[in-house]
């Protein structure tokens, strides 16, 4: 596995991005056209032509209201196609990074989520993406499923960039203020994936890696203490602060119903890999100070 290429799956992504921009050497990033879980066909030639030593799937429908339309859609890209690439990873023997999500859970535990726990997703895209988990660790032993939550960075579409965009914009903002989760760099947890990644190369597989293990940024807050501390970093920087209401759940209605607490543990992740992501404070003023010198990253 020493000096084989790892494919990453999801060119355009976040995390994707954020992995490529690493300029870890032997990366190998594959996006739509060229492989599309909606063309299987695409899946089995991107790996036959890339022959990786490792693949991380970094693509996903991540949509959360767009999926309660399109179940079929959600599910092809988090589930049917995830699971294809597991079964032809497992037939040759090639190890599986795949991303899952905070919203396998519903948010009811009331303390932060352990792997063990059940699953109980409230939305479409919670639901394609914990069948996507079984799916995987049904057909491949080498599998690492690690889950994150509430992903931001200077790449892409992502709810910090919406609040500076917003703030920018308007002297008030709403924002929810009783669901509670953690602020995961997408950068922090590219990071985490490329020592993961090395540890494989370096020492070889181990049992203890597979299965489910909780990836997010330590440290909790809520989506208004997540905006109000992007905005403040960016009035640090001189753009204009404006007034951040906390509002409920019941204020901003969605098509999808968001867990109200989907708190990770990520105790195991540092157990078995040794890693531990950096504070969502520390890494929100990062990617401001980045995003406001280069917006249009
Ligand atoms: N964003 C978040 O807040 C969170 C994300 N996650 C998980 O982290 C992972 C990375 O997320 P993130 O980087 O934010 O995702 P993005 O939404 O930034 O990117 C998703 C990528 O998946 C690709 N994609 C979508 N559908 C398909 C498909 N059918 N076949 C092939 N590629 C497809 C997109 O391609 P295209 O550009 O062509 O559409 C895009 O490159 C995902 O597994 C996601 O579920 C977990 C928790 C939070
Ligand atoms: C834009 C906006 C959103 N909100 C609310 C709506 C929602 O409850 C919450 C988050 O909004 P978003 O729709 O941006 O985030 P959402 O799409 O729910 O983010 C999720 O994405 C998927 C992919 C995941 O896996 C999750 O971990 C999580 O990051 O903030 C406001 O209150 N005010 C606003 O101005």
């Amino acid at each position: 596995m020493v000096g084989c290429p790892i494919l990453v799956i999801g060119r355009s992504g976040q995390l994707a991005t954020a992995l490529g921009r690493s300029n870890s050497p032997g990366l190998h990033c594959l996006g739509r056209p060229d492989l599309d879980f909606d063309r299987p066909e695409t899946v089995d030639t991107a790996i036959a032509e890339a022959a990786p030593g490792l693949v991380v799937n970094a693509a996903a429908w991540t949509a959360v209201d767009a999926a309660e339309d399109d179940v079929a859609g959600a599910e092809r890209a988090n589930r049917d196609g995830p699971a294809h690439l597991a079964r032809l990873c497992a037939a040759r023997g090639i190890p599986l990074i795949h991303v899952s999500t905070d919203y396998v859970f519903d948010g009811t535990k009331g303390a932060p989520y352990v792997e063990t726990d059940p699953t109980s997703p409230r939305t479409v895209y919670g639901r394609s993406k914990a069948e996507g988990e079984q799916a995987i660790l049904a057909v491949h032993d080498r599998a690492i499923i690690l889950r994150t939550a509430w992903v931001y960075s200077p790449y892409g579409r992502n709810f910090v960039r919406t609040m500076l965009n917003a703030g920018a914009k308007n002297p008030v903002l709403r924002v929810v203020g009783d669901q509670r989760g953690n602020p995961t760099s997408a950068d922090d947890l590219a990071g985490a994936i490329l020592s993961i990644a090395d540890t494989i190369a370096r020492d070889g597989w181990r049992d203890a890696f597979a299965g489910i293990t909780h990836a997010a940024g330590s440290g909790d807050t809520t989506w208004h203490g997540l905006a109000v501390a992007a905005l403040q970093d960016a009035a640090r920087l001189g753009r204009p602060m404006p007034v951040v209401e906390a509002i409920t759940t019941a204020d901003w209605p969605t098509p999808a119903a968001r867990p109200q607490d989907s708190r990770l543990d990520c105790t195991r992740l540092h157990d078995v890999f040794g890693v531990r992501l950096p504070h969502w404070r520390d890494s929100v003023a990062r990617t401001v100070t980045t995003l406001l010198a280069n917006p249009a990253a």
